[in-house]
């Protein structure tokens, strides 16, 4: 079985639906873009992975095990396998670079003896560690970025989830965050990045999910951005197939 499922996956919230019919799979060291406009629903397909969601139907898998099963003391062990860098995690303005990503370890309990040693790399790994004991607003916002970045790698996750991860960057320390997740991939991590960066996930040519609407409407290998996500058509084309579902299935009833 691949490292993460998605099988057949929907997510409702009050009438919103979210995610529809959602099914995908990803193996162990594949670089997965996930893209589509805002409200296509990227971060609710983040959130159900981390399992900060449940889905309303369907099931997901992380490494072979099913989410929606896991005991709540199993839960931790099994986040301890993901680096999730996102903007939600916020980054602490009155502690160092060093503080704000020992917090990480701290969070799954990995304080402690070779704490030092684990977070001088993940600094170095993203090139900022001779900033290791700088203030986060005395930072450039690429660097704080790697330092979110870094903070994510700390724990040596499995996958790397990313949410946005160039939202605020310029072009330049963009291109270098593209980098960064490159060298990662190259040392055997999965990688799963919510983005609307066209032109870098054209550049990159990695495999590229496109959501419309909370559908899954393309999936693929060395791809470009799909145009699709952006087109207004698609969207009301899958909202119209949507709309003739429901219908039909008020027909039967
Ligand atoms: N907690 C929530 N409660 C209610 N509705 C939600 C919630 N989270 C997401 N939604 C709705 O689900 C849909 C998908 O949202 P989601 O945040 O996943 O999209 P997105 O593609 O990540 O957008 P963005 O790029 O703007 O972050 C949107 O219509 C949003 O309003």
């Amino acid at each position: 079985m691949a490292e993460i499922v998605f099988d057949h996956v929907t997510k409702v919230f009050q009438e919103q639906i979210a995610l529809e019919d959602i099914s995908f799979q990803i193996e162990k060291g594949e670089f997965v873009f996930v893209t589509g406009k805002s409200g296509a629903g990227k971060s609710t397909l983040l959130e159900l992975l981390i399992k900060q969601q449940e889905p309303t139907a369907g099931n997901v898998f992380g490494f072979q095990k099913a989410l929606g099963v896991l005991k709540e003391k199993e839960i931790p062990h099994y986040r301890r396998r993901l680096g999730i860098m996102s903007p939600e995690i916020g980054m602490l303005n009155n502690m160092t670079v060093y503080e704000n990503v020992a917090l990480a370890l701290y969070a799954v309990e990995q304080g402690g003896k070779g704490m030092k040693r684990k977070i001088m790399r993940a600094l170095g790994l993203v090139g900022i560690a001779e900033k290791a004991y700088a203030y986060p607003k005395e930072l450039s916002g690429g660097e704080q970025a790697r330092m979110l970045l870094a903070r994510a790698m700390v724990v040596n996750p499995d996958v790397l989830i990313a949410d946005e991860p160039t939202a605020n960057l310029d072009p330049d320390a963009a291109w270098d965050m593209m980098l960064l997740f490159n060298e990662i991939h190259r040392q055997g991590k999965t990688l799963i990045i919510a983005t609307h960066a066209r032109e870098l996930v054209t550049i990159m040519r990695k495999r590229v999910i496109t959501l419309v609407a909370g559908a899954l409407v393309a999936d693929e290998k060395n791809a470009i951005y799909n145009q699709k996500a952006m087109d207004i058509f698609e969207e009301r084309r899958v909202l119209q197939e949507r709309e003739n579902k429901l219908e039909k299935n008020i027909n039967i009833l």
